[in-house]
C-alpha cells in the first residue's frame, strides 16, 4: 500500500534502488516543499488505495443493509476519515522499519516529506473526526466499531508484526470489520449479507498478504518483521496457508449462499474468486523453492482483481 511514485500494484520491479538508513522526518524536512507537496504527503500517509478499498467494503455493508442509504454521505465520509486515521497512525508507528524496506522507503515519513509530530497529530485528528462524525450522524455502534478497528489495527496488529507470525490473523480481523461498520451505520448491524462479506474478506486477506509477504520477504526480514513468509524457509507453509484460506473463503461464500443470506450472482462470483485464489496458491505450492516470485505476484494480482468483483456483485444484487 505504499504510495511511492515509482511503483504500483505490487509489480515490484520498479522499486527505489536501496533502502535508506534511518532518515526519519522532523529534522530532515525539505523547507522548500510547496503546500501542494505537503498536502500530497498527508494524503499518502493515509495509504489511499487501501483506504479506498476499505471504504468500498464499508459502503457495501451500508448498502446491502439499507439500499436507500446510497444518498447518505456522512457515513462514507466518516468511514473514510477513520480509515485514513488508522492507516496514517500505522505509518507514524512504523516510520523506522519503513525506512529499512525498499517497498516503503519512499513513504512520506522515512523520505522526510512529513514530520513525525505532524503525522501523529494528523492521524489522531482524522481518527477522532471519523468516529465523531459516525457517532453524530449514524449510530453509536458504528462509531464504536470504527474505534475498535483503529485500536486493533494501530495498537494491536502494528506492534505485533515485529513480534509474532500471527499478527496477520489479527490484522485481518481489523480489515474484515468495515462491512459490519457500514451495516451498523445503516442501523442493521446483524444484516446477514454484511456478515457474509466480512467473513469472505477475513479469509481473502490471508492469500492476499502471504503473496505480498513472499514477494517482499527480504524487505520484511531486514526491517525485523516476523511474518510467516519471513520465517518460512522454502515458501511451502506460505503457499499451504494461502490455499487453506482460499478454501475457507469458498466456505464463507457457500454457507451464506445456501442459507439464502446472499444471492446467486454474489455466490457464483465468490466461488469463482475462491477457485481462482486456490488455483494461484496451488501454483505457488508447485513452484516453491525455485526462488521465483512470479507465482506469488500472480496470486496477489488475483486477490486484487477478485475483491472489487465480489463487492460489486453483492451490492448490485441487492440494489437491482
Ligand atoms: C492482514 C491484512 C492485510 C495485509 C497485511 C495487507 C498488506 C498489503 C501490502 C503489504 C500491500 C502492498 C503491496 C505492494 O506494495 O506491492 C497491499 C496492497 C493492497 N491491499 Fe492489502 N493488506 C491487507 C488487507 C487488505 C484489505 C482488507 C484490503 C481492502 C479492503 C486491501 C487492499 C489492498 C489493495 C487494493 C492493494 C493494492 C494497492 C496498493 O498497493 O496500495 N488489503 N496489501
Ligand atoms: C474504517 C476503517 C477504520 C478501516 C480501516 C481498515 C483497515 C485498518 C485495514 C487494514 C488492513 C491491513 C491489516 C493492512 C495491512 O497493513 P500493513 O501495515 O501491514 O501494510 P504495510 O506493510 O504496507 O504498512
Amino acid at each position: 500500500m505504499d504510495q511511492g511514485k515509482t511503483r504500483s500494484f505490487g509489480l515490484g520491479c520498479d522499486m527505489p534502488p536501496a533502502p535508506r538508513p534511518l532518515a526519519i522526518a522532523s529534522d530532515h524536512l525539505n523547507p522548500s516543499s510547496t503546500v501542494c507537496e505537503r498536502l500530497r504527503a498527508l494524503v499518502a500517509l493515509t495509504k489511499p488505495r487501501l483506504a479506498f478499498f476499505s471504504v468500498c467494503s464499508g459502503v457495501s455493508g451500508l448498502l446491502v443493509a439499507r439500499p436507500e442509504a446510497n444518498l447518505i454521505l456522512p457515513a462514507p465520509l466518516g468511514i473514510a476519515l477513520a480509515a485514513g486515521g488508522a492507516l496514517s497512525f500505522n505509518q507514524w508507528w512504523e516510520r523506522e522499519p519503513d525506512a529499512l524496506m525498499r517497498r516503503t522507503a519512499d513513504r512520506p515519513l522515512p523520505a522526510g516529506r512529513v514530520s513525525a509530530g505532524t503525522a501523529l497529530g494528523f492521524s489522531l485528528a482524522l481518527s477522532l473526526a471519523g468516529c465523531g462524525l459516525l457517532a453524530a450522524t449514524t449510530t453509536p455502534l458504528a462509531a464504536a466499531i470504527a474505534a475498535l478497528i483503529i485500536v486493533l489495527y494501530g495498537l494491536v496488529y502494528t506492534p505485533m508484526k515485529r513480534r509474532t507470525r500471527w499478527a496477520t490473523e489479527v490484522g485481518a480481523i481489523s480489515g474484515a470489520l468495515p462491512p459490519l461498520l457500514g451495516a451498523a451505520a445503516a442501523g442493521a448491524p446483524q444484516h446477514p449479507a454484511a456478515w457474509a462479506l466480512a467473513a469472505a474478506l477475513l479469509f481473502w486477506q490471508m492469500p492476499h498478504f502471504f503473496a505480498v509477504g513472499w514477494m517482499y520477504r527480504e524487505d520484511y526480514r531486514r526491517a525485523g518483521f516476523r511474518l510467516l513468509p519471513v520465517i518460512d524457509a522454502d515458501g511451502r507453509a506460505t503457499a499451504w496457508w494461502s490455499a487453506g484460506h482460499a478454501g475457507l473463503m469458498g466456505a464463507a461464500v457457500l454457507i451464506p449462499w445456501s442459507l439464502g443470506a446472499v444471492g446467486p450472482i454474489y455466490g457464483t462470483i465468490g466461488i469463482l474468486s475462491a477457485g481462482a485464489l486456490l488455483h494461484a496458491a496451488c501454483a505457488m505450492l508447485r513452484q516453491q523453492n525455485d526462488g521465483r516470485v512470479q507465482p506469488a505476484r500472480r496470486l496477489f494480482l488475483v486477490t486484487i482483481a477478485t475483491l472489487p468483483l465480489m463487492m460489486i456483485a453483492l451490492v448490485a444484487e441487492t440494489l437491482f
